[in-house]
């Protein structure tokens, strides 16, 4: 039999079984074989090829290798891949998880000898890493076309894979409100036990619900589902549906329309956008449109599909002045996990919140061998081992190779991270196994690994992804000329069992002591977790830079520290670090407004002590010492107020910055916040209570530092 009866033979396997494979062809005709797949999926394809190619009308969707997510959110028969050169884990992992049920993953590639799927100039273990992984799944064929054979072939029909999706187990809870026919409609027991609860959220007086489950499980479709119950039982008007793109949330708005039809609400208009995809269903008291993320503004009921790739400050804005919200996540995908972000969402979201999780997949057949083999390569749920003794723990690097050889060190390196972060990519594997720059380093017990770090190498003339606190810190300390090298911490992460007993400073400690050998000026880190600043400042790490643009992932500022390695690494980082906190007193109140007032104090006290380029004029002296003698109030001479106290935190570190009169003081005065607020982060019961407080500290501390305001009166 040929290379194509091969192919033949095997997709008639996937139909059969109704379980997806994966297909790869070695050739040097690329574009010919991608035609071929394509009429082996009668089109119903999504193809991923740079446009330079010509195939891009070869499927219903196409993506070049830059942006996958221009078919994420599709669902068909097959998936080609047919790039040159590099291809990056989140294009097979995105790709894969476009197709159906009894569908296959191709990849068209060079022929196998010559095929490198690595970036160029890069270490070859990612390479390595593939190859032996797609011999390791069980349902593919990979064949090299042009000489007649096949490479390897596993038709290996997976245990455990059910033949079909059902309802059985499911008996609709009693007065659960949502009709047999709308309940019938689900496809698991699940998605009927979410869309129970669903309309339970949309009669009652919640105010937030998160759907949450891997992708595929139908998460959008019963949003839909529920918005039908909604718009039946009258229960809405206006909603706005927001999500990454239009295709995005196609998947919600077929359960909507199902819905209207099984309840038989009609008379209602659908909108489709030119591509074809539906953005409006409105009917006689209901109307429910798609917004992008830019532009979305509060309704009555906001549902956010997709909601990581929306970001966590669009969803925290719409969701505090929307009536109610209802929010759709993906724990783990080809965008990597959003574990972290699935935990984070419960603390934004308004109260009260229900959570609901979706656990059978419903675009493939559950225990599907494709998703498995995915997430298994790509380590999309890597679970990290609990180390059991601690009492004798080993910092280590870890090399590269170990990390493409050895499957459980692997896992377990990753499964912390992955854990601990708010996003990890398919991509950041790449990084691991083939950038030159990155160096992993680990704190094990008992060989297991307790502790991680991912480290870049930062150099001036590196590319910009390996230079990225470098050029920050030399852009705050107005220098361009300094040709040193910085270590940055690009990530560390403590198995969540085991943290806050010393083992990420213990790590942190190690990777110093090898920076500093290896002739580092400094170690830096940068990241938009406020909550772990206090780590950075305990390992005396000094802040240097706030971004004054918000993350789009987080939603929250990014910030970097350093710790100088020698003199040279000591002075630009004092001299960014002074300019920090200028910024922070000088931009406090517009800029840096919404850090929380007790982070800039925390990091104004961290900085430096300086002279602020601001004086007082005579008549400004005078209404001081009125302020001060208690003739005034501090807002009737705040402008002096504020120059005499900016220069007194910056110029002394005497003020303690945890004591709630500082921070009040630091919100008031250097933040402009309204004092109904500084008496809500000061703890104080009255907004009375907070001006008393705030004043009295004022006239303390401005009294003391008398010397540095007086002496600074401009003649
Ligand atoms: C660049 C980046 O990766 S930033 C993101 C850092 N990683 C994370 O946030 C992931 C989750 N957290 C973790 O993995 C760990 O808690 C780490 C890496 C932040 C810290 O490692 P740990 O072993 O837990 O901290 P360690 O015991 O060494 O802490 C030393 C001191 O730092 C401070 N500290 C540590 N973690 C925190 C925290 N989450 N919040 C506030 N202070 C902290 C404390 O002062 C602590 O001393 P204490 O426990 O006596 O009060
Ligand atoms: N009850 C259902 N009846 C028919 N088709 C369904 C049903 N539930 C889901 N589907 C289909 O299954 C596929 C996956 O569902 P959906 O897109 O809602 O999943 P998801 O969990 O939001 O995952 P993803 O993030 O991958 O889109 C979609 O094609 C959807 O239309």
């Amino acid at each position: 039999m040929g290379v194509e009866g091969e192919i033949n033979r095997f997709l008639q396997i996937l139909r059969e079984s109704r379980q997806r494979g994966l297909v790869v062809v070695g050739t040097r005709d690329m574009i010919g074989w991608a035609e071929k797949l394509s009429r082996y999926a009668s089109g119903d394809c999504a193809i991923v090829a740079p446009s330079s190619k010509g195939l891009s009308s070869l499927c219903k969707a196409w993506a070049p290798p830059g942006s996958i997510e221009r078919i994420l959110g599709g669902e068909f028969s097959a998936a080609i891949i047919a790039v040159e050169g590099l291809i990056r884990p989140s294009i097979i992992a995105g790709a894969g998880e476009t197709i159906r049920s009894r569908g296959f993953l191709a990849i068209v590639a060079d022929p196998p000898g010559e095929w490198d799927p690595g970036p160029p100039g890069g270490t070859g273990l990612y390479r390595q890493y593939l190859i032996s992984s797609i011999k390791d799944n069980p349902l593919h064929l990979w064949v090299d076309a042009d000489a007649g054979r096949i490479v390897s072939r596993s038709t290996d029909l997976s245990e455990g894979v059910g033949t079909s999706w059902s309802l059985d187990g499911y008996k609709p809870s009693p007065a659960s409100g949502v009709p047999r026919k709308l309940a019938a409609a689900c496809r698991s027991e699940s998605q009927a036990r979410a869309l129970e609860a669903l309309a339970r959220f949309l009669r009652g007086r919640w105010r937030s619900a998160l759907v949450k489950g891997d992708r595929g499980r139908g998460k959008s479709y019963v949003l839909g589902l529920a918005l039908a119950y909604a718009a039946w039982r009258r229960l809405i008007g206006r909603v706005i549906v927001v999500g990454p793109t239009p295709l995005s949330v196609q998947s919600m708005m077929s359960g909507l329309l199902r819905g209207l039809e099984v309840l038989g609400v009609g008379g209602y208009r659908v909108v489709r956008a030119s591509g074809g995809e539906v953005v409006r269903v409105s009917g006689a008291w209901f109307r429910v449109a798609y917004d992008p993320p830019d532009t979305a503004e509060p309704a009555p009921l906001v549902v956010v599909d997709e909601a990581a790739a929306v970001g966590v400050a669009r969803v925290r804005r719409l969701s505090w002045r929307a009536g109610k919200t209802l929010v759709a996540t993906t724990i783990h995908g080809y965008e990597g996990s959003g574990r972290a972000f699935a935990r984070l969402l419960p603390t934004i979201l308004p109260k009260p919140y229900m959570e609901l999780e979706l656990a059978e997949p419903i675009r493939y057949l559950p225990g599907d061998p494709l998703e498995r083999w995915l997430y298994r390569v790509f380590l999309l749920k890597a679970e990290p081992a609990e180390p059991e003794d601690l009492s004798e723990l080993h910092a280590v690097e870890v090399p590269r190779e170990v990390l493409a050889r050895e499957r459980r060190v692997l896992e377990s390196v990753y499964g912390i991270l992955v854990q601990a972060h708010y996003r990890n990519t398919p991509d950041d594997l790449l990084a691991m196994l083939e950038s030159t720059h990155h160096r992993i380093y680990a704190l094990t017990a008992g060989g297991t690994p307790a502790a991680v770090a991912d480290v870049v190498i930062e150099a001036p003339e590196a590319e910009e992804e390996a230079r990225i606190a470098l050029d920050r810190l030399l852009y705050m300390a107005g220098a361009s000329d300094a040709a040193f090298r910085g270590w940055r911490v690009s990530r560390i992460a403590v198995h969540e069992k085991i943290q806050r007993r010393g083992l990420g400073s213990r790590l942190l400690g190690y990777i110093e002591e090898r920076a500093r050998e290896s002739g580092a000026s400094l170690l830096t880190t940068m990241f938009s977790r406020h909550d772990v600043i206090p780590f950075w400042i305990k390992n005396g790490f000094t802040p240097f830079y706030i971004s004054p643009r918000y993350n789009r992932v987080t939603g929250e500022k990014n910030i970097a520290l350093a710790k100088p390695l020698d003199e040279r690494g000591g002075e630009i980082v004092e001299a960014a670090s002074k300019a920090l906190s200028h910024k922070l007193v000088l931009a406090g109140s517009s800029i840096y407004r919404d850090l929380a007032a007790e982070k800039l104090a925390l990091l104004l006290h961290s900085t430096p002590p300086s002279t602020p380029p601001l004086g007082l004029t005579r008549v400004q002296a005078r209404h001081l010492e009125g302020f001060l003698k208690g003739e005034a109030m501090a807002d009737q001479a705040f402008d002096a107020v504020y120059i005499a106290f900016a220069n007194a935190l910056l110029a002394t570190r005497s003020w303690n910055p945890k004591d709630p009169r500082v921070i009040g003081a630091v919100a008031r005065v250097v933040q402009g916040k309204p004092y109904s607020e500084v008496a809500s982060i000061m703890g104080a019961e009255t907004v009375e209570e907070a001006v008393e407080l705030v004043e009295g500290f004022l006239r303390e501390v401005l009294e003391d530092a008398r010397g540095i305001w007086s002496s600074r009166v401009i003649p």
